[in-house]
């Protein structure tokens, strides 16, 4: 379905000089430096599929899809999707793949929402019955009645991002590109998002390309994570399976039972650390290749008396910040 072998986008930036001299020097000659924003990335993605293509900051996400939606062409290496090679034959590409675009809208300013979705369906000729019936349901699970004879310029964030989602599966693309989907939004509206992307992927099999600093999107919805890092691919596979690799950290919560400056005992001072965020509360965080939880509750026994503790299960969160601050 995604074929991506040794994609690489490098952008030529030009090189500043310091100073007045420096930038009349530039007038006339220009240097120029080279970013490597993809790196001779790889990776197949099957149909229906809804994998997680994370990374930090300025990682190189946007650019991969704007390459996979044929916005941008690679400097160097083949892509394919849906057989497809999207730079060359963008309108073709545009009728399998449905998109996303954070803050971007799709929709039409000024005018209704349902006109916006009219347009659309010329656009991509979809048949009456087909366009009446997904309206029929999209309007259902993500409760647009409200909102269709709203111009979009007057529509919240959420609102307009339950508007945008629709438009985006609206022609029923084969794959779909979320570029951060639930930023900003409440809490409600993100479990909608998410519970109509799933559905969708369910229902029609949609193959969902997702980017989000959101762990929670990735938690509920993908089953597979790609994570990037300055250009180039760091990790592969199942969230689980990094979990089993990388979440070995452990952290117990203590609340003791007197006040009082917290000193982690003798054993445990190689083993592990601690927070005291204020009196008798405390947290313990190890690895638990290194000492059990058991004989960490053990040896804070000894010295202290445990009104109640919690052992947190390690966050996905926690563990791809690591990644990207440490490398695997
Ligand atoms: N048109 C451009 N010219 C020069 N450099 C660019 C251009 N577009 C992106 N870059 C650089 O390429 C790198 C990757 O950018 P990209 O937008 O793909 O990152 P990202 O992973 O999507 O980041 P974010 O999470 O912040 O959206 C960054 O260092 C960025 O500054």
């Amino acid at each position: 379905m995604i074929e991506v072998s040794g994609m690489s986008k490098h952008y030529r930036i030009v090189k500043k000089q310091p100073g007045l001299s420096g930038a009349v020097k530039g007038l006339f000659s220009r240097e120029y430096t080279v970013k490597k924003a993809v790196d001779d990335i790889s990776f197949q993605i099957k149909p229906g599929e809804m994998v997680g293509y994370i990374g930090a900051n300025g990682a190189g996400k946007s650019t991969t899809i704007k390459m996979l939606c044929g916005i941008l062409t690679p400097s160097s290496g083949e892509v394919r999707v849906g057989g497809i090679v999207p730079y060359k034959e963008r309108k073709r590409n545009a009728k399998n793949i449905g998109a996303v675009f954070g803050q971007r809208t799709q929709l039409f300013w000024d005018i209704a929402v349902r006109e916006s979705y009219d347009l659309l369906k010329h656009i991509y000729e979809i048949p009456d019955k087909e366009y009446r019936e997904t309206i029929a349901m999209f309007t259902e699970v993500l409760q647009l009645e409200p909102l269709l004879g709203v111009p979009v310029r007057q529509l919240s964030l959420g609102q307009k991002m339950r508007c945008e989602l629709a438009a985006a599966f609206l022609h029923s693309p084969s794959i779909v590109f979320l570029d951060e989907p639930t930023i900003g939004l409440d809490v409600a509206v993100k479990v909608k998002i998410r519970e109509f992307i799933k559905k969708m992927n369910q229902a029609r099999g949609t193959t969902v390309i997702l980017t989000t600093h959101d762990m929670q999107d990735i938690e509920e919805i993908c089953n597979r994570i790609i994570i990037i890092d300055e250009g180039k691919v760091l990790y592969d596979g199942s969230l689980q399976s990094i979990k089993d690799q990388f979440g070995h950290k452990r952290v117990i919560h203590f609340e003791l039972d007197q006040e009082g400056l917290f000193a982690l005992p003798e054993r445990l001072s190689n083993q592990a650390e601690f927070s005291q965020e204020e009196d008798g509360i405390v947290s313990v965080s190890f690895s638990n290749q290194a000492i059990t939880a058991a004989d960490v509750i053990t040896e804070v026994m000894k010295d202290y008396r445990i009104r109640d503790l919690t052992i947190a299960d390690p966050k996905i969160e926690t563990i791809v910040q690591e990644i990207y601050e440490k490398g695997i």
